[in-house]
Parts: C-alpha cells; structure tokens; sequence
C-alpha cells in the first residue's frame, strides 16, 4: 500500500482557479485532516481526486493513476467518498443498503439472504462502523450519526482503500464524535483516510497529520501542533498575527 500522491492538481471554474497547483502525500495508514477556510478548495480537492470534477496535474493511489479516469472506474481502484449530506436509501433496512452497496443484491448468493444469512464483508462492515445491532432497522430511523457510519460502512463493503470524508462530525453530538473519532482509527488500520473538516476540536483530538488550505494552494502541512503553531495559518484563521495572549 503506497498511499495517496496529488501532484500540481489544478481546478479551474469558468476562469476561476479553485485548486491551484495542490501537492499532497498522504501515505496509507495516515488519518489527514484538510481544514482552512470556506471556499479554501478542500471539497473541490476530493471532488478532483474523484472524478467528479476535471482537473490538471496528476493524482495517484496505489500506484494507479485516476485523473482522466470516470467515477465509477475510480470507485472501483477503492476511492470511496462520503459528502456532507449522507446518501443512503432511508426506506430500506441498514442490511439491505449494505447489500445494495455491495451488490449483493444483484449477485447470486444473494440467495444466502433467503437462508437469513450475512456475506462476510457485510458482517465486517458492520462490526466496523458499529451498526451490527440495529442492521434490521430502516436507514431513515437512524441517528444522524449513524446514517453517516451507514455511508462509511457502505464504502468499506465496496473494498474502499482511500476514504474521503467529507465533514464527517457536522451536526453530531458529542458522544457521535467521539465514536466516529474512535472509528477513523480503526478505518485506517489498513486504510487511507483523509477527513474534511472545520471542528478544531475533533481535529485536534483525532487528526494524526494536517493540511491546511487557502486560496486553493497548500498553507501548511504537518502534525496538529506544528500548524497550530505556523504563524501563516494563525493569520488565516485569526485575520491577523496573533498576539501573546493568543498564543498562549
Ligand atoms: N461548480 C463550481 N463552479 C464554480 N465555482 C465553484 C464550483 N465549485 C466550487 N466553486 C468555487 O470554488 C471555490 C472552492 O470551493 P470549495 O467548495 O472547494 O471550498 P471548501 O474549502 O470546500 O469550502 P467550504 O469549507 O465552504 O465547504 C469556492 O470559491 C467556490 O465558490
């Protein structure tokens, strides 16, 4: 597993440079936080890396070159991503959403269903994202916490590798941040994690390297403190040097 290379990545609206000249390395078994500012790029990033919008520059992820490619290609290299607004079928059991997600609903053994059982990978999701006890529930009584570990765990059923979360703790309560915290550890035992994210707090608490964002370019890059510390992102974030009583 060599992890995910973003190298001179740059997005242009209509002659509007949103992502302007990005590298990134985000070796596999990182938890990478991207933060800066609203209209910093950051969802335009993902949005790159996942087909979604055209970009120049190159991306890799394990040793697989994705720009150019479709979506659906990019999604089968194991790039999986959520968004700010979990997309799951609210009609439909958190089983049966999985199943969808797998395709275990189109596939023969789907049969297995019929005899009441779980396909491995559906199991492990479940255990994963910690959902195992309410699998026979309708997505749409869940939490808002759990509908996101919903749309996680239907990632982890398609073999996502690189998993790019998009403000994943928006909206939750404390106790839901401190489990998805809990779960990005375990998601990145053998994984590529990358989270969008504004909460200083849950980042401070969960992030294990940060890259800050602004104006579409890389500010400053390294562990919690060594941003927290970078003059350059206290200016961007506080609008000015900071002062003594600031830093301390
Ligand atoms: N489809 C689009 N067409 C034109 N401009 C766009 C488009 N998508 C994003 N932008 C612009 O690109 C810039 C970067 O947007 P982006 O959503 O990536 O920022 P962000 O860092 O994710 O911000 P936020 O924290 O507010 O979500 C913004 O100025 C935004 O208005």
């Amino acid at each position: 597993m060599s992890g995910l290379t973003v190298r001179d990545l740059r997005v242009v609206f209509d002659g509007f440079v949103a992502v302007d000249g990005v590298d990134l390395e985000v070796p596999a078994g990182d938890v990478r936080f991207v933060i800066g500012p609203n209209g910093a790029g950051k969802t335009t990033l993902i949005d790159a890396i996942t087909g979604l919008v055209r970009a120049t520059g190159s991306v890799t992820f394990d040793d697989h070159a994705l720009l150019g490619r479709k979506v659906h290609r990019i999604a089968r290299l194991g790039v999986g991503r959520t968004f700010q607004t979990a997309a799951v079928f609210e009609e439909l059991t958190v089983l049966q959403n999985l199943d969808i997600a797998a395709g275990w609903s189109r596939h023969p053994l789907s049969l297995l269903r019929a005899r009441g059982q779980v396909p491995s990978s559906v199991a492990e999701a479940l255990t994963t994202v910690g959902l195992s006890a309410v699998r026979d529930e309708l997505a749409g009584t869940l939490a808002h916490g759990q509908k996101q570990w919903l749309e996680i765990g239907m990632l982890l059923v398609q073999d996502a590798k690189l998993l790019l979360l998009d403000e994943p703790v928006a909206g939750m309560s404390q106790s839901e941040r401190d489990a998805t915290g809990d779960l990005l550890g375990r998601l990145a035992a053998d994984r590529t994690v990358l989270v969008i994210e504004h909460d200083m707090d849950f980042l401070r608490r969960f992030a294990r390297t940060v890259t800050v964002m602004h104006a579409g370019k890389v500010l400053s890059e390294g562990t919690v403190a060594e941003v927290q510390a970078d003059p350059r992102v206290q200016e961007v974030y506080l609008g000015h040097a900071p002062s003594a009583s600031e830093v301390a």
